[in-house]
């Protein structure tokens, strides 16, 4: 049997792994990428001097079933000794912060007296009160299916707290608009579901016992390592390639991979349980696809009679970024942390600024004393973006974010490095209703029988630990059992039968 995997981002990459490190009904396996290089989003540039420049994502959380998971994968892969990882007390994972009324403002995230009982900047609340609000917070009566994560949190905590904390770090994550994302589908717990039950969400999050059915074999090490010394973030050597390119090796070593680059799928045509898959030279004759490319693209290869799935596939959208990398040369930034965020009401086009030097100096340059920045632009505002700058040429981005740079960060020097990324459709936004969407989507592909399997990041989950996570279990269907893995950890894989 043939399997095609439309896509060779991580999503793809993931599946082609799962699809070979298990045995599976498919004796041969094309891998299909539009572009010249795997790795999706995942873009790493190393610059001459040694520095590394992520261009899409650039940390990986420990926590969680999907951050297990890409640890876990990391051992499989045997990449433990390329792992970078900062801790939970380190500097950058303990100061966030807010840009707001043109100035940093430090996120009081873990506890103290003063942090708790007094208002801290931007709030004029303390913690305290922000507690005791949402727990007398009214529950409706009504059971609502999904809601805007603005209305959600205004009407538990206030809309100070919306405005000026989930506004910046839902801009951090989706790039997007909290009065059209969706409280269901955004957040890692069903808070609509622990309001109604708990009648307040903290005291859901206190009083709920995560159930631990996660009966998922994992490779140990580094999971217990990340555990054992407090992993807050972690990367590779490398930069995050080293994981799309250690995939693209041990699926091309286990052999029944063929991996088609430059070579976009144009078109799918679904007859009874075959499926052929176009491309710009041949159609291929396949049993099964699993498409981890964006689903606005996926809408476009379908015609009839798939219009239902085509047109529901369609309703998905994502938002564009600028992505600018920025090094100063003999410059040390006094401000240590993961970088800070802007609410849009203190500037629409400019999501934040990541320190990157700050979480990983292991990617500064070799021979010179260096900081590295990040900055990201647009997602939900692009358009607003585009009007301030009047156009996208590169000179005009670099000149724009060194200027906001220097405001912000009160960086006085000239830059010695900068890229500018333009990433078009890059994040997918979950807007309210969601999560029924995409029931709907998984309902048309069962009801007509098509032999099509969905992963990526459109659907239920943008971290890359969710994409490779939502792929192992999309592809569950297909496992008959590990193949003897030849990982240095093989022998965790089959002891660890539950963690
Ligand atoms: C700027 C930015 C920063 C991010 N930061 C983080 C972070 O710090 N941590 C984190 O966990 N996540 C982060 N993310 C999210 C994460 O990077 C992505 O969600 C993830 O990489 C998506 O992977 P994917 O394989 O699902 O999709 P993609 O990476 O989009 O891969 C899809 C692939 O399909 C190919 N393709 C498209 N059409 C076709 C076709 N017709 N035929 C064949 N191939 C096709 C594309 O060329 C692409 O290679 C970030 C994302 C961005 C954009
Ligand atoms: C300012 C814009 C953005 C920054 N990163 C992203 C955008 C759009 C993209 C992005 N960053 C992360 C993820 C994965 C989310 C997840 O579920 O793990 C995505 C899609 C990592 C991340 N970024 C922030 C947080 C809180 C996280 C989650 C995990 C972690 O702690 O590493 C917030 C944040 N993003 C940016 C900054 C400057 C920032 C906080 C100051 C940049």
């Amino acid at each position: 049997m043939t399997a095609v995997i439309l896509g060779g981002g991580v999503s793809g990459l993931a599946s082609a792994y799962y699809l070979v490190r298990n045995s599976s009904p498919f004796k041969r396996i094309i891998l299909l990428e539009a572009s010249d290089r795997l790795g999706g989003w995942i873009q790493t540039s190393r610059l001459d001097n040694g520095a590394i420049f992520e261009h899409g994502p650039r940390s990986l959380r420990p926590a969680g079933k999907g951050g297990k998971n890409t640890l876990s994968l990391a051992t499989e892969l045997g990449l433990s000794n390329d792992i970078i990882a900062v801790t939970r007390n380190h500097p950058s994972t303990k100061n966030r912060y807010i840009y707001m009324n043109k100035k940093l403002n430090r996120l009081a995230i873990g506890g103290g007296f003063k942090n708790t009982f007094y208002p801290q900047p931007p709030f004029s609340q303390s913690v305290f009160s922000m507690v005791i609000k949402e727990l007398r917070a009214p529950v409706p009566d009504n059971d609502i299916e999904d809601e805007s994560i603005h209305s959600f949190f205004s009407r538990r905590i206030g809309q100070e707290v919306a405005d000026y904390l989930l506004d910046p770090v839902f801009r951090g994550i989706f790039a997007g608009d909290i009065s059209k994302l969706s409280v269901k589908s955004c957040l890692p717990m069903d808070v609509l579901k622990i309001e109604k039950e708990y009648k307040s969400l903290m005291r859901g999050v206190i009083r709920r016992k995560e159930k631990d059915d996660d009966n998922e074999v994992y490779a140990m090490n580094d999971i217990m390592r990340a555990t054992k010394e407090r992993w807050s973030t972690w990367s590779f050597q490398k930069g995050m390639s080293q994981l799309s390119e250690r995939l693209e090796d041990v699926i091309i070593r286990r052999g029944n991979v063929e991996i088609r680059k430059s070579t976009p799928c144009r078109g799918l045509e679904f007859d009874g349980d075959k499926v052929k898959v176009i491309t710009d030279t041949e159609s291929i004759t396949a049993d099964h696809v699993v498409s981890s490319i964006f689903s606005q693209d996926l809408s476009k290869l379908l015609g009839s009679p798939q219009e239902e799935l085509s047109n529901l596939l369609n309703q998905i959208t994502a938002v564009s970024c600028i992505v600018v990398n920025v090094e100063y040369k003999d410059y040390m930034s006094n401000i240590e942390g993961f970088g800070h965020l802007l609410p849009s009401s203190e500037d629409p086009c400019v999501l934040g600024v990541i320190y990157d030097s700050s979480t990983f100096k292991q990617h500064d340059a070799e021979k010179y004393v260096s900081s590295r920045y990040t900055m990201m632009l647009g997602g939900a505002w692009y358009d607003k973006l585009v009007d301030r700058l009047g156009d996208l040429k590169e000179s005009t981005i670099q000149d724009y974010a060194c200027k906001v740079l220097s405001e912000q960060l009160d960086i006085k020097t000239e830059p010695s490095n900068v890229v500018v990324t333009i990433q078009k459709n890059c994040i997918p936004q979950y807007f309210v209703g969601h999560s029924k969407l995409v029931e709907s989507i998984d309902k048309c592909v069962s009801d007509n029988g098509l032999p099509l399997s969905l992963v990526g990041s459109s659907y239920k989950g943008v971290s890359v630990n969710d994409c490779i996570n939502n792929a192992k279990l999309t592809l569950k269907q297909f496992d008959h059992g590990i193949k003897k893995v030849e990982s240095p950890d093989a022998e965790n894989i089959e002891k660890n039968s539950n963690v």
